[in-house]
């Protein structure tokens, strides 16, 4: 390449923007005054995401991105063998599960776990609250999560009832003035949700598709939605929900990033411990029926510290 090496921000004509959806390597950056540029980036390692404040500048009809600014924090998508940043700058992410279909609480587990490590507030909610007794069900199986504290909405997006509106008013405070990340499995309501929340949605959607040129298939990217909050919230709609990446995780720090096991850190027989099969552990001497931590939350833990050991080993 003859290009000559480029300053990182000093471009004379970069402006601030926020990034509001990705394409492979392109972005549509918004301006403060709501003007929406597709964006390249300028080399080859910098990949800016939904969330991302930049500074950009405009080359012909499309702009460059020249620096991303500092990130509040970001979250990982494993892909193959490689962690990559997806999302920045977060407030929460909510994790939308239903009666139907029946959620599997592994993708439970390495969700919130992806939040906490990432110092991002999780949300869950449970909808079709009328599908019976699927829900009840459903419901009971988040108890372990409600005990250690989580946030878990009960929801009914597809009905008219008072109920129904008054669930979806509750979701609405949680959501006022953030911006929430959506994910959640297949079928559980999530186009549902954004177009209830963001009448404008399918509009966006399309106009986001002509500014990257990508065709009818957005909805398989990470998309930013402006709530009509009047408070600047937000939704960032992206698809997938098991391939959250968590390699970046030392295996010995897991058990700081679940409520319920953090309260018997420290107070194992050996300083080091993994909390797996040593004798004298708290976690395992905390484990119903003799206390309060669910047992296929450590059967969980065991399988998710041996996985991040795996990928640590050279
Ligand atoms: N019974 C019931 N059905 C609902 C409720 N909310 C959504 N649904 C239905 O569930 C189905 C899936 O909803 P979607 O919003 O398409 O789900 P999604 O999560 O976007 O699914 P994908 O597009 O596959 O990712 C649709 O038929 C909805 O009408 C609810 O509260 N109760
Ligand atoms: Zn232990």
């Amino acid at each position: 390449m003859t290009r000559p090496p480029q300053p990182a921000t000093a471009a004379p004509n970069a402006q601030e923007g926020r990034v509001v959806a990705s394409y492979g390597r392109h972005v549509l950056v918004e301006a403060p005054d709501g003007a929406r540029t597709r964006c390249h980036p300028r080399g080859k390692r910098q990949q800016a995401v939904v969330g991302d404040q930049v500074h950009w500048s405009i080359t012909g009809d499309e702009g460059v991105i020249e620096a991303v600014l500092p990130r509040r924090n970001v979250l990982f998508r494993q892909d193959e063998q490689r962690t990559k940043v997806f999302a920045a700058n977060l407030d929460q992410v909510l994790v939308l599960l239903a009666a139907e279909p029946a959620f599997a609480e592994p993708q439970l587990g390495r969700a919130l776990i992806a939040a906490r490590e990432a110092g991002i507030e999780p949300l869950i909610a449970l909808n079709k609250r009328d599908v019976q007794p699927a829900f009840d069900i459903a419901w009971e199986r988040l108890a372990p999560y409600r005990a250690m504290g989580e946030r878990v909405l009960p929801l009914h997006l597809h009905g008219s009832d008072g109920t129904a509106r008054a669930e979806c008013e509750a979701l609405r405070a949680h959501l006022r003035g953030r911006v929430t990340l959506v994910i959640g499995p297949s079928g559980v309501g999530k186009s549902t949700l954004v177009n209830l929340l963001v009448p404008h949605a399918q509009a966006d959607t399309q106009a986001i598709s002509r500014a990257l040129g990508t065709g009818r298939h957005t909805t398989t990217r990470t998309t930013w939605y402006w709530l009509d909050d009047g408070a600047g919230g937000a939704l960032i709609d992206s698809p997938g929900f098991h391939e959250f990446g968590l390699h970046h995780i030392a295996p010995q720090t897991l058990a700081r990033w679940m409520p319920d096991f953090a309260p018997y850190l420290g107070q194992c027989r050996f300083h080091n411990c993994t909390h797996r099969r040593e004798p004298g552990c708290a976690i395992q001497a905390a484990l119903a029926p003799h206390g309060p931590i669910a047992p296929q939350r450590w059967r969980f833990y065991v399988d998710l510290y041996e996985e991040l050991d795996a990928a640590r080993a050279p």
